[in-house]
């Protein structure tokens, strides 16, 4: 760990105390204030670059607008007579595949204007982006502007940012019960990453049908507990696939999970028809390394989309700085303003109120074992 300079200590120390008196207040559940949030992550990131530590290649994924600070400039006045309102299924290359409110895709470019505005960002059009497009013939257009973004997922590469996916509502953990068997500390993984970008989290169990039931109690006791939705399904056999429908329903979904979980097979049986599409995705990301982070919205028969992108599909590395990580979990997080020292990492101090709410039954083993392995920036296990 870097040493703190006093500025940034003392930055910390009042972004801990403001925290303290949200939580004094009753506030405890409700996430960070936005900007003491952000203030706290440029603290640590200054650390971060100062001190040359933590550099390895980080995916991210945030909530926060991408373009927070070019926004404005991306949303130039556009004459809604004359232009439509789209979202960008896919970015290859100069062209973003638009589909228009009556499903129709558009092969658009973007507005000369636009591009000279982007600044930070790699791309000034991403794949989920809601934009406004002017059509010129039947199937072509130029993209006017684009909406704020929500919901971003993307990776810094080269200092800027690069959006793989933009304004996603939801991510689907997919696990197994066997073959691969379950990993609850990947599980764990990924639904700090999905706390960290205020996407909500919903948990799969699939291949229900190789276990009994009984033996994901436990499991599935603890994450509901902590209100995650979870649901125990079976592509094979069908099982729990309807809820599973339902839930995706209108909404823009990621899926996730390690090879072999059954994602592929889970699609295919939520939305029968798919299975080209999908496998098209696929095929166009077996091409190399470039393609893999190329993300591609389908749409789904029952509105929304879902964005199954090899490249995103295994995602492990975010943004996120050690500090930030015993707040991502939501069991721990209405301990950590009692410890004793306002810096407590949780893992040696004396007098820490998450130590010893483990010791004391209150906070599962396992769930704070998680914790110690993700603050330590250890990956997990990742088999092919
Ligand atoms: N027993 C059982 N097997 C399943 C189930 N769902 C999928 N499988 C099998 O698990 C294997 C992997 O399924 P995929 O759908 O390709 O898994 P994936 O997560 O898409 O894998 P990647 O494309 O590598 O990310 C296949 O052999 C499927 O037949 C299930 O519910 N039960
Ligand atoms: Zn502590």
């Amino acid at each position: 760990m870097a040493k703190k300079g006093k500025g940034q200590q003392k930055r910390r120390v009042e972004f801990r105390k403001n925290r303290t008196q949200k939580v004094r207040q009753g506030d405890i559940t409700k996430r960070f204030n936005r900007d003491e949030f952000d203030a706290d992550k440029s603290v640590a990131r200054e650390r971060i670059s100062g001190k040359g530590e933590l550099t390895r290649k980080r995916t991210i994924i945030s909530n926060e607008d991408a373009s927070a600070d070019d926004s404005d400039s991306h949303s130039i006045h556009v004459d809604k007579e004359t232009c439509l309102p789209g979202r960008v299924l896919r970015v290859q290359g100069l062209v973003s595949e638009v589909e228009a409110r009556d499903k129709s895709v558009y092969q658009c470019a973007t507005r000369r204007l636009l591009k000279t505005m982007s600044t930070d960002v790699r791309h000034v059009v991403a794949a989920g982006d809601h934009v406004w497009f002017r059509p010129s013939g039947e199937s072509e257009g130029i993209i006017e502007s684009v909406d704020p973004r929500y919901g971003v997922l993307s990776r810094t590469s080269k200092g800027r940012q690069h959006i793989i996916v933009a304004n996603v509502d939801q991510l689907i953990i997919v696990g197994s019960a066997g073959e691969p068997g379950l990993k609850p500390n990947l599980i764990d993984r990924y639904l700090v990453t999905a706390e960290y970008a205020r996407i909500r989290p919903i948990l799969c169990i699939n291949k229900i049908d190789l276990v009994d039931p009984a033996e994901l109690q436990t499991i599935v006791g603890v994450y509901g507990s902590l209100g995650y939705e979870v649901h125990l399904v079976s592509a094979k056999e069908g099982i729990g696939i309807e809820r599973l429908r339902q839930a995706l329903h209108g909404k823009d979904t990621v899926l996730s999970g390690q090879s072999g979980v059954g994602k592929s097979s889970l699609l295919n049986a939520i939305e029968p028809g798919l299975n080209l599409r999908v496998s098209a995705v696929s095929r166009d990301n077996d091409k190399g390394k470039h393609t893999t982070t190329t993300a591609t919205l389908i749409p789904l028969a029952t509105e929304g989309h879902v964005i199954d992108t090899p490249g995103i599909r295994q995602f492990q590395l975010w943004d996120i700085i050690p500090e930030e990580v015993a707040g991502l979990f939501r069991d721990i997080r209405p301990f950590i303003n009692h410890c004793r020292f306002p810096n407590c990492t949780h893992t040696h101090e004396t007098d820490c109120a998450v130590k010893n709410g483990v010791a004391d039954g209150i906070l599962d083993t396992r769930r704070y074992e998680s914790y110690c392995q993700i603050f330590a920036g250890d990956a997990p296990p990742l088999p092919k």
